[in-house]
């Protein structure tokens, strides 16, 4: 009896030695034979995917990497496993690559095993048929038939900004971000969310937004949905979840209580593939998961975009008017501002694209790896590396369009940037250097779906804007929020991104009353 304490002492230390010893192991293999121990990087990072997803729950990895990428040069080492790029050639190499596919991280996502969304599918067959059918809701001549409801959406957000015309400060951060859950609701299921109007919805832009935060902390971590971890963490923020689960739900059964062909949306294209008994068809569960995605896709990302080219403009007075000056030329009414006849205005689209150069609503690392089944068929080469099978690489977005070798003095904000005229190589090898190097809607096959949508979207909602209403700058302290470093517009990274601000204060113009009358600014 008198030696079994003796014993337990002697075996607890024991194991103590050999976990001491397998970490030592570990650690060693990490940083002295592993096939990425040439990489530079944080040694942290190194050692564990701890250092990503620390800065991930900070919401500020994006910075972070910026950060790595001066110190440590165009390519670094994020995690033991994972390398990140920072070049036009790598972001081609990665991403317009048919053999590269999602890695598993991706599936930190899912709530089911058996289900995937467009975006959340690995496998590069299933991907391509659900793709198929998405991509028919986004059409530009699927947008051509959604401009009405769109225009509707945005008429409401223009006579909003008007009832506070007694110079408060408007947060635009939510104004915006219902906007776009409006719109997004319209567009995937005929749905008349209305959290531009009446509060109810409303829950779903903050509810989704921790959603993001949470989901893009498990995909820095690959060890959370490895053991499926995150089905126990979300288990602590079961109620919210569910409350998101049921809109989604009552959104997907009012739609199919409807003729399927009733409008054009995405469940019309999605309800043949339901239907159809081959291989290609959706079962009906697939539907929430499509529109789950779908409603993330497009709505806080759209909302980010609008949010900081309104940052931008009302710190630039000089781009403010020129955009001012091209709108209010181009067009004869308010009534007339359409799609169409945006397309013609250059310095619009020029402005949207340098908000989203400076602050792409996606700002992170978009993990991608080689296909397993092309592993043995010929090396996985990125901007001049032979990437070891396992490895994860990406280019961050941020970075990328912070890089001065694109786009020289990269915390300006210069739309003229994109408007390089003139024939000589150089101003063409400028061009094509910028164009190629632009990511914020990644590119290739996973390239964003929705790009007709959301260029829509913020044409037609800044034209309106500056058609109707005159802004600026909040005075005082209010006007610093969302100020960010540099000067730009601060985001937060949680996959897609969040943001505070911009304060501004917005006056009606007298095309105002004479389309929506008076008592529209004051009611
Ligand atoms: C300014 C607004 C937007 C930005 C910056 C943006 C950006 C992106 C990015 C970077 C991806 C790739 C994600 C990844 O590889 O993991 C993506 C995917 C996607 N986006 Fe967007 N997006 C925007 C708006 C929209 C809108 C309005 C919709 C829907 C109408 C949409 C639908 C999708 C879909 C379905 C995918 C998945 C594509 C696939 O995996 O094949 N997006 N988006």
């Amino acid at each position: 009896m008198t030696n079994l304490p003796i014993l337990s002492t002697g075996s607890a230390a024991y194991v103590l030695y050999s976990l001491l010893y397998i970490a030592v192991l570990g650690l060693s293999y990490q940083l002295l034979l592993h096939p990425l121990r040439n990489y530079p990087g944080p040694l942290v990072a190194k050692l564990t995917n701890g250092y990503a997803g620390y800065f991930a729950i900070k919401r500020n990895l994006h910075l972070q990497i910026w950060r790595n990428h001066l110190k440590y040069g165009p390519v670094f080492r994020l995690g033991p496993d994972r390398l990140v790029f920072n070049s036009a050639t790598a972001l081609r190499d990665i991403y317009q690559n048919e053999r590269v596919t999602k890695p598993p991280t991706y599936l930190a996502t899912q709530s089911n095993p058996n289900a995937h969304s467009t975006w959340n599918s690995l496998d590069r067959d299933m991907h391509r048929r659900k793709r198929k059918l998405v991509g028919r809701a986004t059409t530009e001549a699927s947008m051509r038939s959604f401009e009405t409801a769109m225009t509707e959406q945005v008429d409401i957000f223009i006579r909003g900004l008007a009832r506070n015309h007694n110079q408060q400060p408007i947060n635009v951060k939510n104004r915006c971000s219902y906007l776009s859950f409006d719109i997004i609701g319209l567009l995937s299921f005929g749905y008349a969310l209305n959290l531009q109007t009446d509060e109810q919805n409303q829950f779903l832009a903050e509810q989704l937004a921790h959603g993001n935060h949470r989901m893009n902390v498990y995909m820095q971590i690959p060890v959370i949905p490895r053991y499926k971890l995150q089905t126990w963490i979300n288990l602590l923020f079961r109620q919210e979840r569910e409350k998101t689960a049921r809109l989604i739900e009552t959104m997907i059964r009012n739609r199919m209580a409807d003729d399927a062909n009733a409008r054009r949306d995405l469940f019309s294209f999605l309800a043949d593939a339901v239907n159809a008994k081959d291989d290609d068809g959706l079962r009906l569960g697939d539907l929430w998961y499509e529109a789950f995605f779908f409603i993330i896709a497009g709505g806080d990302t759209t909302a980010t975009a609008l949010s900081a080219t309104l940052f931008y403009l009302s710190r630039n007075p000089e781009c403010y008017s020129k955009l001012a000056t091209e709108i209010r030329t181009t067009f004869r009414k308010g009534t007339e501002i359409s799609g169409k006849g945006l397309a013609g205005c250059q310095y619009l689209r020029a402005c949207i694209d340098e908000s989203l150069r400076m602050s792409p609503p996606t700002p992170g690392t978009l993990w991608r790896h080689l296909a397993p089944e092309e592993e043995g068929r010929g090396p996985f080469v990125v901007d001049g590396h032979v990437i070891p099978n396992g490895t994860m690489v990406g280019v961050n977005a941020y970075s990328l369009h912070h890089n001065e070798e694109y786009f020289p003095n990269p915390f300006k904000y210069d739309p003229d940037r994109w408007l390089i005229t003139g024939n000589s190589d150089s101003k063409a090898a400028q061009r094509k250097a910028m164009h190629d190097a632009f990511a914020a809607f990644s590119i290739g096959s996973r390239g964003c779906a929705g790009k007709p949508t959301a260029y829509l979207e913020l044409s037609l909602s800044l034209a309106k804007i500056l058609w109707y209403h005159d802004f600026e700058t909040a005075p005082g302290k209010l006007g610093q929020v969302g100020v960010g470093q540099q000067g730009e517009f601060q985001l937060y990274d949680i996959f897609t991104s969040t943001h505070d601000g911009p304060y501004l204060v917005f006056k009606p113009r007298d095309t105002f009353a004479e389309d929506f009358g008076n008592a529209a600014a004051h009611g």
